[in-house]
């Protein structure tokens, strides 16, 4: 029912449910820093190296925890197995004479979720929540308010809620903290990773008949080699800032690194690919970026499909359909947050999109795969 007004007309049970909704939402951040917590303990290495589901007492003595806190261990463990972090089973003990005994005994194993927190998994997404939760990037959200009533058309005020508790912007951090910048890249590569997989896996057909391909901070290379393994007749490239490729060469005949920057000139190429690029960007500054696509996209002599390959989220999005699944929306729309507090960027919905496209000089694009969150744009020269 909606109100105007709190309290006029509601029952008191619906008073007591806004009441649970509201305390839920209150306590939402005890679920973030629980799993921190379980993760920097641990607790994901220690369940997979026991190699089958592991008592709280084996547990316990796997951990690096104080006896005199080892008991508050099962109460941890209680919120990452209500989230499906952990399943937790209870294995009952017969004691001699084959009788149940009273008090059946909790095994605890991992899960998918939890499997992504494996230190020597190859999609160890600890980083990013090392990243996420560091108080680095949650203080900013304390800012919020204060940096909304400042006058973003004054030059000295600080352009994002990041620069107002941290005094300075994300990447001049990440250059000045080394450990903080270090999360940020192994975050993107473990991602990397696992999209890579997937594109190749599920989405072959977007690189049909591509002689030549460019990955627009591509980082550290982990996407393109996937891609060049996959397609020996695609010749791949991986631009990014000089700094980031300055030690690196391809592996293979078809795989090349190159530095630069992407508002100055981008080498040419029949595809371009950008993930995870524009949603760091304003509109203005990604009109430039895919102008600059265009050009290195109409300076490739080689025939064939020209095409830039974004990677990226369409809010509303989500596995392959627009449905409402309002937990992945909730998640687009946090990210969507998680860029206004810390850069001065966005995630789109399909008319922003459209909306940069058409300003850069694009009349045709095809949303073609969703990838989990995610989505694969096509966007044709
Ligand atoms: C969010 S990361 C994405 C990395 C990679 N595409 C991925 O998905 O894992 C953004 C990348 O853009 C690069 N970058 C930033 N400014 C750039 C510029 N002016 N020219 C080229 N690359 C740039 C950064 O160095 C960084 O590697
Ligand atoms: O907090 C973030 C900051 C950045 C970021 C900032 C400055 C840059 O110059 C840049 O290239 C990327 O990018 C993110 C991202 O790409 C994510 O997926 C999640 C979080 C962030």
């Amino acid at each position: 029912m909606a109100l105007s007004n709190g309290e006029v007309g509601a029952t008191c049970h619906e008073l007591l449910g806004a009441q649970a909704h509201v305390w839920n939402h209150i306590f939402q951040f005890i679920n973030s820093m629980s799993l921190k917590c379980a993760v920097q303990l641990g607790i994901p290495d220690v369940i997979y190296n026991h190699g089958q589901p592991i008592s709280l007492f084996e547990l316990i003595a796997g951990l690096n925890v104080h006896p005199s806190k080892a008991h508050f261990i099962s109460r941890l463990m209680r919120i990452p197995v209500h989230s499906d972090f952990f399943a937790q089973h209870h294995h009952v003990h017969h004691n001699h004479d084959n009788v149940e005994e009273e008090e059946a005994v909790v095994l605890y194993s991992l899960t998918p979720a939890s499997g992504l927190f494996l230190e020597d998994g190859p999609l160890n997404t600890t980083p990013f929540l090392l990243m996420i939760l560091d108080p680095v990037m949650t203080d900013p959200f304390h800012s919020m308010g204060a940096w909304l009533q400042m006058n973003g058309g004054d030059d000295l005020v600080p352009r994002t809620p990041f620069e107002v508790a941290n005094g300075m912007p994300f990447w001049e951090l990440s250059a000045k903290k080394p450990r903080f910048g270090d999360l940020f890249n192994e975050a993107m590569e473990a991602d990397s990773k696992l999209i890579a997989r997937a594109v190749v896996e599920e989405c072959g057909g977007v690189f049909e008949g591509l002689k030549s391909l460019v990955d627009v901070g591509g980082g550290t290379g982990t996407m393109a080699k996937a891609i060049a393994n996959a397609f020996p007749n695609i010749n791949c490239t991986v631009f990014d800032q000089p700094y980031v490729v300055a030690d690196l060469e391809g592996t293979t005949h078809n795989l090349g690194f190159m530095g630069g920057d992407m508002f100055d000139k981008i080498p040419p190429a029949n595809a371009i690919l950008l993930k995870w690029i524009l949603h760091d960007w304003n509109d203005e500054e990604s009109v430039k970026i895919l102008k600059k696509c265009r050009e290195a996209m109409l300076q490739s002599k080689n025939e064939g499909r020209k095409k830039i390959i974004i990677i990226d989220i369409v809010v509303g999005y989500v596995n392959n359909k627009m449905l409402m699944d309002k937990k992945s929306i909730e998640t687009q729309l946090m990210l969507d947050m998680l860029m206004m507090s810390t850069v001065t960027s966005k995630e789109r919905s399909e008319s922003e999109w459209e909306k940069i496209f058409l300003a850069a000089g694009f009349t045709h694009y095809n949303i073609t795969h969703t990838l989990g969150l995610r989505s694969l744009i096509e966007v044709y020269l």
